[in-house]
């Protein structure tokens, strides 16, 4: 049985008209960690989240918070906090009373508000109008309204974007402490790159459809290989020495070559037997982009693939 925090996801599909947003989806989000939803614009996050969230209804299949549908929790507010919009927020409202306003309708006590400016640390802005406010201080105002129960678990879409580097550092710190307090917490990104040191775990998606469901760890691991990486000057003669080896050569920056199929020692002595000088030799350490860019490669593929064989 999964934990009364998880995100369960299952089956899950919508149409919009002749568009397939969702594509049979199942995945789980489980608490203790920052779980990362991401793919490329389009890709279905965002009506995903709508439907755990229950602001959509799904075509089939099930989207459960804690074993529940999100329209059957008593007290939703506390179950479950949500950032999907940070420019929800009527401009001419004053944060503090954006604030007040919802903790009043959810029947959640006025000190969480104090509470939660402080957590987010906009306290010092808290009486100044939502319209005058950065993108980066309307996001923590959405979060913060997604913290005001209390709740163990956090969907938030696109967190990141738009922010400025201070901001972006601000809200890893952030998001990495609320699952360290035992938080379920996911999050959207159509930039792997904004996941690398927040995220623990990933769910990748295209076309609506899981294309991975991974440990951020293993999949560096794996993406990484048994490649290794060097500096010469001599680039195209170094590819000749190691590609008559048998190994796989590509040259992805100025002056670097990566290496799969040989190891490192048998590399160091064929570029030395044939007398070209390099430097800076270690093994590869994948980016979370490039992982990323090899799998939607292989999904590129299989579609492809399976396309032939329906004409065929
Ligand atoms: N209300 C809607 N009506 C019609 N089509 C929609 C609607 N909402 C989403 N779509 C379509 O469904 C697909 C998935 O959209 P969705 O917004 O879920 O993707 P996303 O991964 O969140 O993308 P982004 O990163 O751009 O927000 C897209 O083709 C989109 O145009």
């Amino acid at each position: 049985m999964p934990p009364d925090t998880a995100i369960e996801v299952s089956a899950l599909r919508k149409h919009y008209g002749p568009t397939t947003a969702v594509d049979g989806l199942t995945f789980t989000v489980a608490p203790g960690k920052v779980t990362g939803f991401v793919g490329p614009n389009g890709a279905g996050k965002s009506t995903t989240l709508r439907m755990i969230l229950g602001l959509d209804a799904p075509d089939s299949g099930k989207a459960l918070i804690g074993g529940r549908p999100y329209a059957t929790l008593r007290d939703p507010l506390t179950v479950v906090g949500a950032l999907l919009d940070a420019e929800a927020v009527h401009p001419g409202r004053r944060a503090v009373d954006h604030l007040l306003w919802m903790a009043h309708y959810n029947g959640i006590p006025r000190r969480r508000v104090t509470e939660v400016l402080e957590q987010v640390g906009l306290t010092s802005v808290a009486k100044k109008r939502a319209g005058g406010f950065s993108l980066g201080m309307r996001q923590r105002l959405g979060i913060a309204a997604a913290l005001l129960g209390d709740p163990q678990v956090l969907i938030l879409d696109e967190p990141v974007n738009g922010l400025d580097p201070e901001g972006i550092q601000w809200i890893r710190g952030f998001l990495k402490s609320l699952a360290a307090e035992g938080r379920t917490v996911l999050i959207s990104s159509h930039l792997m790159g904004e996941l690398q040191d927040t995220a623990e775990h990933l769910l990748v998606i295209g076309r609506g459809r899981l294309l991975a469901d991974t440990d951020v760890g293993e999949l560096l691991a794996t993406t990484s290989g048994n490649r290794i990486t060097l500096r010469t000057a001599r680039l195209p003669e170094a590819m000749t020495v190691l590609a008559r080896e048998g190994a796989t050569v590509s040259a992805n920056a100025p002056g670097t070559l990566t290496v799969a199929g040989l190891p490192g020692e048998r590399v160091v002595s064929l570029l030395t037997e044939a007398g070209i000088p390099f430097s800076e030799i270690s093994a590869h350490r994948a980016s979370l982009e490039e992982a990323y860019l090899e799998l939607t490669r292989g999904a590129t593929e299989f579609t492809a693939d399976t396309a032939a064989l329906e004409t065929s």
